[in-house]
Formats: C-alpha cells, structure tokens, sequence
C-alpha cells in the first residue's frame, strides 16, 4: 500500500513530532494524506507548514487554501512568508534557500526534528533528463538523498521512490483538490520541458519510475567511488594548520574519479566552499598537477612540490576579511587571546610578516603564513600566532582534519 510504503522511511524510529512542507501542490498535500493516515493509527503527530515566498499574488491564496485544508484534517498549520530578498543573486535560487531557511528556523524554534518533502520519482527522473543536456557524470545523475540535515533539522523525502500519478490518485480518490501552479505549463522552465519529454518516452519503456531507479544505481556508484576516495585519502592526505598536503606519489597512482573527488573535498575544505569546483575548471587542476604546475583555484593555492602538493588559502581570497576577535575568520579560525578593544582579525600579508622574525619556525611555506589570521589594532600588528609571533593569543582551526575526511563520506 502506498501509505506503508511512506510510513517505511521512518522506521524503525518515526520521530515524536513531524513538519510536512506543503506547497499545496499535488505531491506535498498528498503526502500530507497519507501521513495524516498514519498519524489517525498512532503516527507521529503532524504540523504542516507552507512557504509563501510573496513572488505571486495567488500565493497568499494558495497558502490560505493549504491552511484551511489543514483544518479539516484537524492539522495545525502555519505560513511563512519570504520578506527579506535583497534583491541580489538568482531569484529561484535564492527562493530556495530562503524557503529551507525559514523552515530550519520555524522547525528549531518548535522543537521539531524532522521536515517531510513531497519530492517523487517524477521530480528524480525530471532532473535526470534535465543533468543529461549537462553531460552529467555519475554524480550528477544520482538520485536526491532520501535525507538531509540542514542546521538541526532533517529534511526527508519518504514519497521519492512513488510517482505523481499514484500520489494524485489518492486525491482523486479523496475528492480534493490541489493547486495547480500557473508555471507548471509554461515551456519556459526547463523542468515543464523535462516533464513533456518524459511522458514522450514512454513508448520506449523510459517511465519516471526507471528513470528514477537509474539515479538510485548511479547514487550506489557515487557512494562506492566516494569510500575508495575516503581510503585512499586515509592513506596519502595530511595537514599542517590550515594546509593540506597530498602524497604525490599515493595521489599519481589513483584513477581519475578518484583522485578528482579526492582534491574537490581538499578544496572545499580550505575555502570553506559549499561546493567543490566541478567539470572543466577541475580537469585543468587534474593538468596542471600532471605537468608539475601550480595554480590557484576556488580561493585555494595548489602548488605542486616534489613529494607532496599542498592546497593552501590564496592570500588575495582573505585579503579583504576582517571581523572582530570573537568572531570565526574565514569561516575556519577560532583567535583567543586577553580582552584588547578594537582589536581585529585580518590577513597578516606581507606587511604584517615583515615584523615576524620567527615566521619560518612553523614550518610553513610563505604563501600560508600570509594568508594565515594575525590579530591587528587599526595598522598595528599585534600577534600573528600561526607565523610564531603569540604575543599571548593562540589560533585553532574550528574545521580539523576528521572534518574533511568524514566530509568524503557524507555526500
Ligand atoms: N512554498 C512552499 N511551501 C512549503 N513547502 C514547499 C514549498 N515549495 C516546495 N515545498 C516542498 O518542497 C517539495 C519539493 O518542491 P520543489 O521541487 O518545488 O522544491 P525544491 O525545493 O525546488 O526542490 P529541490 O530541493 O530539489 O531544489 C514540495 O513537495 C514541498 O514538500
């Protein structure tokens, strides 16, 4: 039955309390049927929560039919809305991660641990088709994650491997309705394209559900490529401070997608990136790094030394980043030292090495120590701690290595 099918994602632990997300589409309010279902027979008790990102006026509408559908189920219901969009970066991008935003803060707020999405197979397969116009490789041809945590919340997607229609027959079957958005029909979005193609396929035996199972075999490959990227970092991946060096040797004997995820995960972890550098711009790191060349890339420095390559911060990356000493610094260092008003953290640069005699005593090649986080009092440098000048203050990284290799296993 499609309701055991939802309610096995949960098990063997369904949490106390369960926040659906729920667009009033068809995909989230039947989902949100189904649990109610569950929730009637002992399931978790449920709070439904829909985003209203104020882009569109039936949006207002939408959300009230969402909350007055909750009520006749005797759900508890509430809406957010997106007010605060500067204005700045891609506009369905950023809807996005305000709408996850808000929900990690109306879920934390409420105690509540777990989010259900109303993502199915048809979205999966969407999205495939959609990455094949990209020349995905495997990772972007693997399936959604069942599960993600955001902040303190877990997002789940228990309707991923069950199709639109099954869905939509559960509402037929219930005589509701659902909101049908305006866009679904506009052939401007790639994703309505996606959507008439698939149904196009189908004399070739090309469903949603197969496409959907391919994503799932190609996350398998991923997860696989990732473990032997996470043992083969266990044997030839090192740090010192902030750096972290690669056994050249160890690093020439892996294959490509291997060593490719190896040094994404290296960069992304010195920059602090949300996502490592993909594609072209990571076949000519690949290059450079066979011919013996350094570069610099993501915000990181990779140069490439006889035994070892070290991915470093670029100084002009941290050049500009300051912020106060009870702040992170660059997203990644933790200053402690005695109580000094005005006080900053910023880049010791060349300026500031200049008056580190001692800088060479740690071991570092210069490129690091300047991009390194001194402490500084307007012009005057007042310690450097990674370049040997204490002065009474310490730096640690928030980001150790265990970030980077459990990181490797996490994606
Ligand atoms: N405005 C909204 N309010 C509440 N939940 C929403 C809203 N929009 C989307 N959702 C939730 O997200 C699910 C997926 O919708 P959609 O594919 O539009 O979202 P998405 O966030 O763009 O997906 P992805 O996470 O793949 O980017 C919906 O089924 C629903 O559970």
């Amino acid at each position: 039955m499609l309701r055991d099918r939802i309610i096995a994602h949960f098990l063997p632990k369904p949490p106390e309390t369960l926040g659906v997300a729920v667009s009033g589409g068809s995909d989230s309010l039947a989902l949100l049927v189904l649990l109610n279902d569950w929730r009637r027979e002992g399931g978790p008790k449920l709070v439904a929560v829909t985003v209203d990102h104020r882009l569109r006026d039936e949006a207002r509408d939408e959300a009230e039919q969402v909350a007055r559908i909750c009520e006749g189920l005797d759900i508890p219901h509430e809406t957010l809305a997106w007010t605060d969009w500067n204005g700045q970066g891609n506009l369905p991008d950023q809807a996005r991660r305000a709408r996850y935003g808000l929900m990690v803060d109306w879920a934390s707020a409420r105690g509540i641990d777990a989010i259900a999405l109303g993502h199915t197979a048809d979205d999966q397969a969407e999205t495939f088709l959609m990455r094949l116009a990209r020349e995905a490789g495997v990772d972007g041809l693997s399936a959604m994650a069942a599960t993600r945590r955001q902040g303190k919340v877990i997002f789940c997607r228990p309707a991923l491997h069950i199709s639109r229609e099954e869905l939509r027959d559960v509402l037929r079957d219930r005589g509701m309705a659902w909101v049908d958005d305006p866009s679904n029909a506009d052939l401007a979005y790639e994703r309505v394209r996606a959507r008439r193609v698939l149904a196009a396929l189908a004399p070739l035996g090309i469903t949603a559900q197969n496409l959907s199972n391919v994503a799932h075999h190609m996350s398998d490959v991923r997860d696989t490529l990732y473990w032997y990227a996470f043992l083969a970092a266990r044997k030839s991946v090192g740090f010192q401070q902030g750096d972290l060096l690669i056994d050249r040797k160890g690093f020439r004997a892996l294959r490509g997608e291997i060593a490719r995820r190896l040094l994404q995960d290296a960069l992304k972890w010195v920059s602090g990136a949300e996502y490592g550098p993909r594609g072209r711009a990571m076949d000519l790191l690949l290059d450079a790094i066979r011919s013996g060349n350094s570069m610099t890339l993501q915000g990181c420095q990779i140069t490439v030394g006889t035994e070892q390559l070290r991915v470093s911060r670029e100084y002009n990356a941290v050049a500009g980043l300051r912020c106060g000493t009870d702040e992170i610094w660059d997203g990644r260092w933790k200053i402690t030292g005695p109580v000094t008003v005005g006080a900053e953290i910023a880049a010791l640069g060349h300026e500031g090495l200049s008056e580190c005699p001692e800088w060479r005593e740690s071991g570092l090649p210069l490129a690091s120590v300047i991009a390194s986080p001194a402490v500084w009092q307007g012009r005057e440098l007042l310690a450097a701690p990674v370049a040997r000048s204490e002065n009474g203050w310490s730096a640690e990284m928030i980001r150790d290595g265990e970030h980077y290799f459990a990181a490797l296993l996490s994606h």
